[in-house]
């Protein structure tokens, strides 16, 4: 199994916000995306970029990256170069809508000096994203994470906010099976209402049981519930440990098949059982 990573709770905060970016040094979040794009107002980009650049190192064990302007905007090339120098885990890409933009972004890095360790993760947020989702995940290796934006693709759609995300669904799915065939992390998108706990965790509930790998967040009160949700529970991890033991002594007795509380357990649930348990160690490890 390749390497776990925990990525249960990823947060945006501005550039700008001097506060913010200081506060985040505090947070239990597994990652943190140093917002370029929509959080930082146009006379602010510079002075934002600068400062986001400098505060890349001072984040501990967390991951950390800087997403920039959208490939179409007068800050791109000066973002991607800057980030490039600074050498962040990941530089977040906006709006990325096909390979050939990936390919450009791999190209940009590369000239601009960018460490190995600096990915690319492409943001997914538009109908046309929808439907080249695989050729955009499948695009380069460089390319790690998929990050879903709701807010854009719902005003790209017209689409309203409704308990359960109807009108996002078959979007959400095709970018799940983007990342899940070509071996991409995937994130959830952010939930707004901040004071909105219940939501909120409704939310995340719903994001981990579709499948995503953790949840994008505005909001430091949002990390919390979202690390619980999105970590296997006690009870998932006994129920793994049990499912791995019963199917082992199956084996030993040449039988490849067997039941644990009543349910059948073939190897398939076995491989699921010991990916619960590494993601469980990886947040161990974490301390
Ligand atoms: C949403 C907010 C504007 C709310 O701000 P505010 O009402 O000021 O929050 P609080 O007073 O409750 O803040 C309490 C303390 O927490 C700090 N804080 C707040 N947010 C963050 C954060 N994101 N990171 C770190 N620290 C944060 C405050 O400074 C307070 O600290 P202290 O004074 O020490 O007590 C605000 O939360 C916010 O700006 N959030 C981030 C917004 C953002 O980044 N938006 C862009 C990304 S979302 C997006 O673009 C999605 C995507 O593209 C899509 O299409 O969906
Ligand atoms: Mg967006």
């Amino acid at each position: 199994m390749s390497e776990v990573k925990p990525r249960r709770s990823v947060l945006y905060m501005p550039g700008a916000n001097e506060r913010a970016l200081e506060k985040a040094k505090t947070l239990p979040a597994d990652a943190l995306i140093l917002d370029l794009e929509d959080a930082v107002a146009p006379d602010a980009k510079e002075a934002a970029r600068e400062r986001v650049c400098a505060a890349v190192g001072s984040y501990g064990a967390r991951e950390v990256t800087i997403r920039v302007n959208g490939l179409d905007t007068e800050w791109h090339d000066a973002d991607l170069r800057a980030a490039a120098q600074a050498g962040p885990d990941a530089v977040v890409v906006p709006k990325v809508n096909s390979a050939a933009e990936v390919h450009n972004i791999e190209r940009a890095l590369e000239l601009g000096g960018a460490p190995e360790k600096t990915k690319i993760w492409a943001m997914v947020e538009t109908p046309v994203a929808m439907l080249h989702a695989e050729e955009i995940a499948s695009a380069s290796e460089r390319l790690t994470v998929l990050v879903m934006g709701t807010n854009d693709l719902a005003k790209e759609l017209h689409a309203e906010f409704v308990p359960g995300r109807a009108p996002l669904l078959g979007g959400l799915s095709l970018c799940l099976l983007a990342a899940r065939a070509t071996g991409k992390v995937i994130l959830d998108g952010v939930y707004n209402d901040v004071r909105d706990l219940a939501g909120f965790e409704a939310e995340c509930l719903q994001g981990r049981q579709f499948g995503f790998d953790g949840k994008t967040l505005i909001h430091p009160g949002q990390i919390e519930p979202c690390n619980r949700v999105f970590a296997p529970s006690e009870d998932e991890i006994a129920h793994a440990r049990k499912i791995i033991t019963a199917f082992e002594e199956a084996k030993a007795e040449g039988r490849g098949v067997v039941t644990v509380d009543g349910r059948m357990i073939e190897n398939l649930h076995v491989d699921n059982a010991q990916r619960v348990l590494a993601l469980a160690e990886a947040i161990a490890a974490k301390g």
